[in-house]
């Protein structure tokens, strides 16, 4: 069995309690209330800032050129499309690109993306990639799953964040991670495997944790 496998497997639970949480439910059929999804692209755009630099870890931990590429690629359309689609949304929301980048981050951002960098900063290329993966692999496979219901994906609002995470594009970058694991995991130690499986899990938690806290707008419990 592929690693790749024996990981989505491990998660499958994790991954269908994401499918139906009310969150994504709601963008696929449209009645996600807007103050929710504003809510979510402030986080997430501040996520995706974090999670880039994660990409460029990755070049700099790579032993070859293609793969160097493939992670400048990443990093560059993390920077200049996904994040474009959230501009484009802030814009509905009448938030300037600078207001943003300023916003503060949740308790659930902030452990998320220092988790990652973490493991991505002190960690091999494997783990690093096991910390991606989720984050690439279970917004394609819910972007693929949404499209599928009919009209979803030409929705007024959610329609285009369907639309990116739906596409082939992504499913090409998401692609690439999956194989990539792979390859990094061949001729592993049992116990290697299994550190990279935790890592793997602990951010597929973080995923759901993350719709979650956009689902509440859960930001510190107190305000100062
Ligand atoms: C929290 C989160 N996870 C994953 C993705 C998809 N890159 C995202 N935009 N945000």
């Amino acid at each position: 069995m592929k690693f790749s496998q024996r990981l989505y497997e491990k998660v499958l639970p994790i991954w269908e309690s994401n499918h139906n949480h009310p969150f994504v439910k709601g963008m696929g059929n449209g009645t996600l209330e807007k103050d929710k999804f504003r809510f979510y692209m402030i986080q997430d755009y501040l996520y995706l800032i974090e999670y880039a630099k994660v990409f460029a870890l990755g070049a700099v931990k790579a032993t070859d050129l293609h793969t160097m590429g493939r992670f400048a690629a990443l990093l560059n359309s993390t920077l200049n499309e996904e994040m474009e689609l959230h501009r484009q949304y802030a814009k509905k929301f009448g938030i300037t690109t600078e207001e943003l980048e300023e916003a503060k981050p949740s308790p659930t951002t902030l452990a998320y993306t220092h988790y990652m960098l973490h493991v991505s900063q002190n960690g091999t290329l494997a783990e690093l990639v096991s910390a991606l993966l989720p984050c690439m692999w279970s917004y394609w496979e819910i972007g693929k799953d949404l499209k599928k219901i009919e009209g979803a994906s030409e929705h007024e609002f959610y329609g285009e964040w369907i639309t990116m995470y739906a596409s082939d594009e992504f499913g090409q970058l998401a692609t690439w991670c999956i194989e990539l694991i792979d390859e990094l995991s061949e001729g592993k130690s049992e116990s290697e495997l299994v550190k990279l499986e935790e890592i793997f899990l602990n951010t597929t938690r973080f995923e759901y944790m993350f719709w979650d806290m956009a689902y509440k707008e859960t930001m510190w419990p107190t305000n100062e």
